[in-house]
Order: structure tokens, then sequence, then C-alpha cells
């Protein structure tokens, strides 16, 4: 059974809904790492819950707890565990999404208002923080549901729903509850393959399925010194310094070329065969393609191949910030008090984050002791996940492949995830199915940067992706 013409004319006619709806959730600020916002992010698991329900979708909020951000005990986002199907005559297929963002201000350099979706009428883009991730793909779920239910056309699948609310701040809670909800009887009972759309094209042309995610490991390296910030002038040269301190360590932990100096780190990588190198040799993507994505031409290597390792398949180190730092206008001539250098690595198969833990606060420490300063330094782990990868060969991969096909007229390229969905190893550990990553949007989307944006064609043609997969999943053996 190919999916209904009535499905995808019904997606084509209702493009400008759809757009709406992405529009309202935009809207809602839920940025799961910043204390502030918590209450938004509640907003949006309310505001879920009320789209699924209208289209006929049983709907439990679970709640997850407590955790500890910004110095307060806060509650965490519930879960939200969808049910829609029970005909045991059909394939039960799991889908995850996550509903909250990464931070957004105008002053980071956003042309237009993050929160406020921004529809561009010439170039076709829906400019808004969380637009492409992960907003658009998750509504891209519910758009399909819809279409079934205005056509009265049956969904050829049961489904089984797990929305998150914590993906961008470590998914806390939410292996506990999956590996709760496994076995018999329970919730994630009978699902026979996962699908996560939370990724993007490799480029801006060609769709793709993906196979492998890196895990990550993500650190916060905190020196303490002054009793309270001081004065440049009278103690610059009579104290040591926090911040010098800081930036000594954290110049020690990787080279501009992304070479990670941590001993030890590179040892863990699983060695790369003559089979595998073919397979990032054939992939569509070009030195052009990063330049384009990254807005400058800045890649490490002229070689796209080494550039496709250096993301898909090998290790990475990444300074992200300095917490306690000054860093406003104007020339505030200030020592530091505490500073806290934010850093993380990428991990890849056979890198276990407790190894990775052990030698980075070694040789951080190590580094640290070199300076000879009377300074105090910590360095903790925030979060960590471990590497992901499938069997692309699965018949959950052929039924993508083929909607891929008919949606797109072509086959999809096969790729490997740089980022981090750390939850996919828990569904396919711990409910022992194949997990497929659909992606909706193009690799220069900027998730997580300024101007996200999803483009207007992904999120249309992306919800009869979405569609026709479930389809082709309801006629695999
Ligand atoms: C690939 C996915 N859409 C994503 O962006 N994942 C995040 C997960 C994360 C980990 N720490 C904070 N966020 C990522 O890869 O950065
Ligand atoms: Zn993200
Ligand atoms: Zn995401």
């Amino acid at each position: 059974m190919a999916a209904p013409a009535k499905l995808t004319e019904y997606i084509d006619q209702n493009a400008d809904k759809f757009i709406d709806r992405l529009a309202k959730a935009v809207a809602i600020p839920s940025v799961s790492g910043d204390a502030s916002y918590r209450q938004h992010v509640f907003d949006m698991a309310t505001y879920l819950k009320a789209e699924l329900e209208s289209l006929g979708v049983k709907v439990t909020l679970v709640e997850l707890g407590k955790q500890m951000l910004d110095g307060q005990e806060i509650q965490l986002p519930p879960a939200i565990l969808g049910e829609i199907g029970n005909d045991k005559n059909k394939k039960t297929v799991g889908l995850y999404a996550h509903y909250d963002v990464q931070p957004a201000l105008i002053t980071d350099g956003w042309d237009t208002d993050p929160f406020k979706l921004c529809v561009d009428k010439e170039t076709g883009r829906l400019i808004g923080r969380g637009s492409s991730d992960d907003k658009g793909p998750l509504l891209g779920w519910i758009n399909v549901l819809e279409a079934h239910v205005k056509q009265g056309i049956e969904l050829p699948v049961n489904l089984k729903i797990c929305f998150e609310g914590m993906e961008e701040s470590g998914s806390e809670g939410l292996d506990e509850l999956i590996q709760r909800e496994a076995g018999p009887g329970k919730f994630f009972d009978g699902v026979d393959c996962f699908c996560i759309s939370d990724n993007y094209w490799l480029n801006t042309r060609t769709p793709c399925l993906t196979y492998g995610l890196r895990g990550i490991c993500y650190y916060k390296l905190t020196i303490t010194g002054p009793g309270r910030d001081l004065h440049s002038g009278v103690f610059g040269r009579m104290v040591h310094e926090p911040m010098t301190d800081l930036i000594q360590v954290m110049s020690k932990l990787v080279t501009p070329q992304g070479d990670i100096l941590v001993p030890g780190i590179n040892d863990l990588v699983a060695p790369l065969t003559d089979e595998e190198r073919k397979r990032y040799e054939s992939l569509d993507y070009s030195i052009d393609d990063v330049d384009a994505s990254a807005g400058a031409s800045i890649a490490v290597a002229s070689d796209i191949s080494t550039v496709l390792m250096n993301r898909m398949r090998y290790p990475s180190l990444s300074l992200h910030g300095i917490e306690g730092a000054f860093y406003a206008p104007g020339a505030k001539t200030v020592i530091p008090a505490k500073v806290s250098g934010k850093f993380s690595i990428r991990l890849v198969p056979d890198m276990l984050p407790v190894d990775v833990d052990r030698l980075v606060i070694d040789y951080v420490q190590k580094c640290f002791a070199q300076l000879n300063s009377k300074n105090k330094v910590e360095v903790e782990n925030l979060h960590g996940g471990k590497p992901w990868m499938a069997d692309p060969t699965h018949w959950n991969y052929v039924a993508a492949s083929k909607a891929t096909e008919a949606v797109y007229g072509r086959k999809p390229d096969l790729t490997r995830e740089g980022g981090s969905i750390p939850v996919t190893l828990t569904f396919a550990e711990a409910l022992g199915v194949n997990v497929l990553l659909l992606p909706m949007g193009r690799g220069d989307d900027g998730a997580h940067s300024t101007n996200e944006k999803l483009d207007r064609s992904n999120y249309i043609q992306g919800t009869k992706l979405l569609g026709t997969y479930l389809w082709e999943v309801s006629k695999c053996a």
C-alpha cells in the first residue's frame, strides 16, 4: 500500500496552516538550560498535549522529578507519552522528538526576534529558534496525524510517542523512564522499530538517513581564588588571577587544527577500515558545502573525506564559553574572582564516557598543577551520553529509503551525525529495536546558532516523508 494521494494533497493544501502551527510553537520559548525559562517548557508540554489529544492520541504527561539548575532545585519538564492504535495486525512504531530548545537572544546576533517565526516569502525560510531543532520535525508528526484524521484515513501502524523537554540539557530522567516502561505490559511493549527526526541533511539538496550519532561529555572547569572581584590596577601582578589560569589550561585541550591534546583520548577510537573510508568518499558533500553552512571558508582540511570523518567518526573537542568572565560592552578593569570554562568532547565508537572523564579530569588537574598557582581548580562533568550506531540495512531503513524516493524522487545518502541524541542508544538497548534517524531540515539550518531556519519545502515535503514512511513500514514483513 502506497501512502494515499489524499494525504499528500491535504499536506500541500494545508501548508500555511502547518506554518501557523510552527509559529505558535516557536513563540513558546521552551529553553531547557535556563531556570528562568522553565515555565515556558511546561507551557510547551501543555500545548502539545492539547494538540495530540485533539487528534485522538491518548496522552500522559509523566513527571520526571527535580534537578539542580543555576543553584536552585526545580521541577524537570514532563515527558509526553502518547499512544494511538492498538491493532495486533499492524506494526507499532515508536516516535521520539524534543520540545525544548537551545537559548537564543536577539543580542546574540539574530536579525529577527528568535521567538517570533519570521516567514521569509522570498527565500521560503521559516526563521526562529527551534524551527529545525526540533519543533518543526516534532510538529511534522502532528501534521501527519491531522492529515489522516481530516481525510478520514486510518493510520497504517500503531504509534507510541515519546516527546521530551530536556534533550538540550542532558535528557535528565528520561533513560530511567524508558527503562521503567520497557518490557511486557509496559508502555513501550510491542514497539517494532523507532524513528527520530532530530538531525539534518548533510548538504542543502540530498535527503539522508542517519545511522550513527556521536556521544558527548560536557565539562565545567572552575577556577576560584580571590574572595571577590578585584581592581586590576590595585591587584594586577600581586595575586594569581583565575582567568589567566583558566585560559592557560583551556589552551592545552585542543589545537587550532582540532587535534585533541588530552593524552589517551585518541587511543580509545575504533580504527578506520578501507571499506569505511569509501563510504565517506561516496557521500554528496564538498568543501563548498562546508563553507556555505559555516558561513565562511574555514574548513580545517581541503580533502572532503578528512573533513567528513572529523565530523562523523573521530572525536572533537570544542570550547564553548566562560561563565563569570567580563563580557559586556565597555572596558571594565576587573579581575573576576571565579570563572568557569565550558567545553565538551564528542564521542565516537569505542569511547566510553567513564574513560573519557578519567583522562580529562586527570589531565586538567595536571595542567593546573604545572601553573604553580595558589588558586583552586574543580572539573565536573555536567552531562554525557554514549555514541550510537545502527544497522542501515534493516527493514526500518529500507522503508525510509522507499519513502524518500517516493517524496523526493531520489535515493537518500546514508550518513552519520556529528551531534548527539543520547536517548537513541537507550531506545535501541532497552527496547531491543532498530532506531532510524530521518532528518527533515538541511545542513545550513543553523541549529543552535543565530537565525536558525527550516525551509518551507523541507517542512512540507518532510511532513509528507514522515507520513509516507509510516505507510512503507506498514508494508514490511
Ligand atoms: C542532534 C540534536 N538535534 C542535538 O542538537 N543534540 C544536542 C544534544 C545536546 C547535548 N548537550 C546539549 N545538547 C547536541 O548534539 O548538542
Ligand atoms: Zn539541538
Ligand atoms: Zn535536537
